[in-house]
C-alpha cells in the first residue's frame, strides 16, 4: 500500500479495560474503524460507550490494553517514549474536553506550545499563535490568561492550539459544546478549511446535533463497540456550512 492509500487511522480490535483497584471497567471491546486522509469522521454514541477512550489511544494519550491502533501506519503501543512524543507534537492536534490548558499561560503562550514543542523559535511561535487565535476570532485576547476568558473561549483557544502546527491528524473531543450555534459553525467551517487541506484528517466526538452536517462519515458507539459507520452523501452535507473568508 502506497503512502497516499494508506488510512490514516486504522484500528483492528482495539480493547482497553480500566483498573480502578476494586473493578474492571470495560471501555473498548474490539473496536474495527479506519479514517481516511482528507475526512472528516465524526464519533457519536450514549455517554459512557468508549468515545473519549478511543480518541486517546488513536491520539497516543492511552495505551490499548491488546488490538492494533496506527496512525499513519505507526502503532503507538511499538514506539519509546521519547518517539512517541515526537511523533505525537509532529503529527497530531488534539482538543480535549476540558480544554486542559496551562493556566500560567498566556492564550497566545497556550497556542504557541505544540510549535515549541517542535523546535519553533519562541518569538516566530508566538506570531503563528497570534495568527491562529485570529483565525478563531480572539485576535484581542493572545495576552489574557485562561482564567480571563469565558468557556467558549478558552474552547477556542484550545481549537487554536490543536491546529497551529498543520498536524496530520487532528483529534477532539466535544470541541463545540461551549460555544453558541454560529461560533460552533464558523469553528467547524475553520476546522474543515486548517486541517483537511492536502489530505489531513479529523476525528471529532460530538454530541452537538447541529454540526453533523460538516462530517463524512458518522461512526455510531455503543457499549465499547462501533455500531455503524454510514456516508453522508455530498449533498446532505455541510449544506448550513457558513462561507469563511
Ligand atoms: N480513568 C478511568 N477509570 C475508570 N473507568 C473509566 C476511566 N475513564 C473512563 N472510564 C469508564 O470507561 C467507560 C468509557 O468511558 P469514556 O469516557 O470513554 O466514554 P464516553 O463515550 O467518552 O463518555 P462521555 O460521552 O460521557 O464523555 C465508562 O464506563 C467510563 O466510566
Amino acid at each position: 500500500m502506497d503512502a497516499t492509500s494508506q488510512p490514516a487511522v486504522r484500528c483492528q480490535a482495539v480493547a482497553k479495560t480500566y483498573d480502578t483497584g476494586d473493578s474492571q471497567v470495560p471501555a473498548l471491546r474490539g473496536v474495527d474503524l479506519e479514517v481516511h486522509p482528507g475526512e472528516l469522521l465524526m464519533l457519536v454514541g450514549p455517554s459512557g460507550c468508549g468515545k473519549t477512550t478511543l480518541i486517546s489511544i488513536i491520539a497516543g494519550i492511552l495505551d490499548q490494553d491488546t488490538g492494533s491502533c496506527e496512525v499513519f501506519g505507526r502503532d503507538f503501543l511499538h514506539m519509546k517514549d521519547k518517539e512517541k512524543l515526537d511523533y505525537r507534537a509532529r503529527n497530531i492536534g488534539f482538543v480535549f474536553q476540558a480544554f486542559n490548558l496551562l493556566p500560567t499561560l498566556t492564550a497566545a503562550e497556550n497556542v504557541s506550545v505544540p510549535l515549541i514543542i517542535n523546535g519553533t523559535p519562541r518569538r516566530q511561535a508566538l506570531q503563528k499563535a497570534g495568527e491562529m487565535l485570529n483565525r478563531v476570532g480572539l485576535g484581542e485576547r493572545g495576552r489574557s490568561l485562561p482564567a480571563q476568558l469565558s468557556g467558549g473561549q478558552q474552547q477556542r483557544v484550545a481549537i487554536a492550539r490543536a491546529l497551529v502546527h498543520n498536524p496530520r491528524l487532528v483529534v477532539c473531543d466535544e470541541p463545540t459544546s461551549a460555544l453558541d450555534h454560529e461560533t460552533g459553525h464558523k469553528v467547524m467551517a475553520l476546522m474543515r478549511e486548517v486541517a483537511m487541506t492536502h489530505d489531513r484528517s479529523l476525528v471529532i466526538v460530538t454530541h452537538d446535533a447541529r454540526i453533523f452536517g460538516f462530517a463524512d462519515r458518522i461512526a455510531r458507539m455503543d457499549d465499547g463497540h462501533i455500531e455503524s459507520v454510514t456516508t453522508q452523501a455530498p449533498n446532505a452535507r455541510r449544506e448550513d456550512t457558513p462561507h469563511v473568508a
